[in-house]
């Protein structure tokens, strides 16, 4: 007999059954999502003509109880397009399995998203990394998904995706590369990076041996968030793009006198707000215009053709 295993927490059924609720109460019907990280819900404010709907009215959602996740979806356009920012973003170590706290991202496949940005505060392991740096996520590292902690654990679904999704393209490249060039344009260069993210489980910060050790493995920047919504997300064939701000540098070394702690984590989260709200919104945004003029003199024919190119 095959054993019975928990899918109810983010089945198709319990995930259109929110989806439905929330088509009821808002007429937009988003083709981006974006999940807000600690201290991060600044980038709502960005978000024209907002409905916004706490979590605590909503059917099958968890509830946020982390300082500086506000808890309320809010919907509405950003750079044109119709969207749904999660004022706030659920974690493992709030107790929740981790099927329920990705079950958003599957509400907003059903709802007709299309692209996931996702944002995080993360402790520096690199060491040319400072405080206040924007990391452009190239990769994760998964801890609680190699110890079984998988968000697709359990029966699967078709209906969402494949058994045995891919995981090697799971940050889009064509966004990276925009949110470079954009950064560009704006004069983040200098503290713009591109690195590897690792999940840990928390809420405790990591000990200076876990620090080295998770830079020796190859990671650049640690938190607790992120990897297991981009893992559903991808499961069900949505683009992702994420960006971590460095808001406190790791300890690797023992005669440190720095600690870990939330409140500087919130801290950094003000100063960088401005940049960290600008530049999702510039990496979705339609390119501008383009004019091709095709000039034949033979013919003295002139053709003018305006095209708009979307970059999602
Ligand atoms: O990943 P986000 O939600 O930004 O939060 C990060 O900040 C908290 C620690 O200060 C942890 O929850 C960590 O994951
Ligand atoms: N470790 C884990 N998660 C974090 C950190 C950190 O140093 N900073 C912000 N989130």
């Amino acid at each position: 007999m095959l054993p019975t295993i928990p899918t109810e927490s983010n089945s198709y059924e319990e995930c259109k059954i929110t989806s439905d609720w929330l088509k009821a109460h808002t007429d937009v019907r988003p083709v981006l999502a974006i999940v807000c990280g600690s201290g991060l819900g600044g980038l709502a404010k960005t978000i024209k003509d907002p409905v916004i709907l706490k979590y605590q009215d909503i059917p099958n959602f968890p509830q946020s109880t982390v300082h500086g996740h506000a808890g309320q979806l809010v919907f509405g356009t950003l750079q044109g397009k119709q969207c749904v920012c999660m004022q706030g973003r659920f974690h493992l170590y709030e107790g929740y399995p981790v099927q329920k706290i990705t079950l958003p991202i599957r509400v907003f496949k059903l709802m007709g998203v299309q692209t996931v940005i996702l944002t995080n505060a993360a402790g520096g392991l690199n060491p040319g990394y400072r405080v206040g740096d924007v990391m452009v996520i190239r990769d994760h590292i998964n801890m609680p998904g190699m110890a079984g902690n998988n968000p697709l654990a359990g029966l699967n679904d078709e209906r969402f995706g494949v058994r045995f999704p891919c995981m090697s393209d799971a940050y889009d490249r064509k966004l990276r590369e925009m949110a470079h060039e954009v950064g560009e344009e704006l004069g983040f260069s200098d503290f713009l990076k591109e690195g590897v993210y690792v999940v840990l489980g928390g809420p405790s910060f990591e000990t200076i041996a876990e620090c080295r050790m998770l830079h020796s493995m190859g990671a650049d920047a640690v938190g607790m968030s992120t990897g297991h919504e981009v893992i559903v997300a991808r499961h069900c064939g949505m683009r992702c793009f994420a960006l971590s701000l460095i808001s406190n540098q790791s300890v690797m070394d023992y005669t440190s006198k720095e600690k870990a702690n939330h409140e500087e984590v919130l801290e950094t989260g003000k100063e960088r707000a401005a940049q960290m709200e600008q530049l999702p919104g510039r990496v979705v945004r339609p390119a501008p215009r383009v004019q091709w003029q095709v000039n034949i003199p033979t013919q003295s024919l002139s053709c003018v053709r305006n095209r708009s190119l979307s970059r999602i």
